[in-house]
Parts: C-alpha cells; structure tokens; sequence
C-alpha cells in the first residue's frame, strides 16, 4: 500500500485544479475580440466556448479561438477571414495585456484546495507549482489567491521548450526540489497533467472538477482521482506504485 510518507513531494498544476480561471479567461478573451477586426469583434465568447480551448497554454489557446471564429465564418460566408499572422500577433498581444490587468479578478481558488495543501505540506511533502500558464501571471495568480506561500518554485509554459503533456516541466520540478519521479506526486485536471506524468513516471491524482478539454477526467488514465484535494485518497493507492 502506497503511504503518505512515500510521497516526498507533489507538483501541482494551477488552471483547473488550484483555481477557477475561466471567468477570468473569457473577460481577457472578450477585451482582446473587442480589439480586432471583423469578424473576430463580433464573436459572442461564453464559458463553455472557451473551457475546451484552455490546457494547452497561452498560444494555443488564443490561436484556437481566432480559429474557431474562421471556422464559424467558413459555416456562413463562402469566403472565410483567416486569421494570418499579422493578426494573430496583434491578438496576443492584446491577450498579454488584458491578462495582466484582469488576471485573478474573477478566478476563484476551488474549495478544499487550502486544507489539501496544508495536509500536503503537514505530510513533509515539498510543493512546486507546474503549469502550462505563463510564469509571470502563475506567479502573479498565486499570490493574490495567497496560496504562493505553499509552493517551492512555479514552472510555467514560458520556462520549457515544450509545454504539458511533455515531461520537461514535471522533470525539472523534480530536479530543482531534489526528489526522484516515482516519489513526486503530479495533481492536476487534465490529460495534459496525466500524460505528462505517465511520461516523467510521476503517480498521477486527478481533480473532477476541472477542465480537461471538456471531457469527464475518468476518460482519462490515472492512478487516482478525487473530488476535492481536501478528500485526497491515500487509501486507494494502487499498490505497486509504492514498490
Ligand atoms: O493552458 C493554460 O494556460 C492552463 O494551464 P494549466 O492547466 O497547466 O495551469
Ligand atoms: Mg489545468
């Protein structure tokens, strides 16, 4: 039976499983569509357009709904707008800097979040933050959710060459905390998070209550999943991980 004390450290991802960002997503996405031209200004963006784009960091994320736009165009007009990169440039910079201003206003830290990672830390584990969110406003984000406190380092997807669900992210967490993989719980909300994880040769914990791409997070493989990180189940380890 895998224990606690086997655990030496978890690295934690932010969007979907520390805090609620989608609010904040759609005001940025809805302030940067504003900035563009037709058609893209008069694009509606809810929070069911935007949960299934988030996961895959910033790039992907506004490319995706610049291309989710054309493809709505496409679907009306013979002649479809294309987003080309002049445009693109232009909407991540306006992303970037609706971001700054908005980030955190409208993201709520999810319940139970503040009791597991105070059970985590109590447990001796070391924390470090892994996300595919920028450093500066995963950084930024923590600290006006006052939950900076709880983490060693932040890893961002600015910091690696590729993003989750590439391992560098988990395996360089690893590394700074001085912790083996097969000890190194990944807790996260997605495919990204598991993928990752299965790759680095972390145990991986997923979070229901996420985003994962839309999908319901069982779909996805994992050695464990919870409701709430203040209900982590340490007694339904599978029993070669602690081998
Ligand atoms: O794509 C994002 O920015 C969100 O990333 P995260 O779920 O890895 O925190
Ligand atoms: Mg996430």
């Amino acid at each position: 039976m895998l224990t606690p004390s086997y655990l030496q450290a978890a690295l934690v991802d932010l969007d979907g499983t520390l805090v609620d960002t989608m609010d904040d997503f759609v005001a940025v996405l809805r302030c940067m569509l504003a900035e563009l031209p037709a058609p893209y200004c008069d694009f509606a963006v809810e929070r069911a357009t935007v949960e299934p784009l988030v996961g895959k960091g910033t790039e992907n994320l506004v490319k995706s709904l610049l291309a989710l736009v054309d493809t709505a165009q496409a679907a009306i007009h013979s002649e479809a707008a294309r987003a080309d990169g002049t445009l693109t440039a232009q909407a991540l910079e306006s992303y970037y800097r609706h971001y700054q201003r908005i980030n955190g206003s409208l993201a709520q830290v999810y319940p139970g979040v503040l009791q597991g990672l105070e059970a985590m830390r109590a447990r001796g584990m070391r924390l470090a933050c892994v996300t595919n969110k920028p450093t500066g406003f995963a950084k930024d984000l923590l600290a006006i959710k006052g939950l900076d406190g709880f983490f060693e380092i932040t890893i961002g997807g600015d910091a690696v060459a590729r993003k989750k669900p590439d391992p560098m992210a988990l395996l360089m967490a690893c590394e700074a905390l001085g912790t083996v993989p097969t000890h190194t719980l990944m807790v996260g909300d997605s495919s990204n998070d598991a993928q990752a994880a299965r790759a680095a040769g972390c145990p991986v914990l997923l979070v229901s209550y996420g985003y994962n791409h839309g999908h319901a997070i069982t779909t996805v493989d994992a050695d464990a999943y919870t409701d709430s990180l203040a209900e982590i189940p340490w007694d339904r380890w599978p029993a070669e991980l602690a081998a």
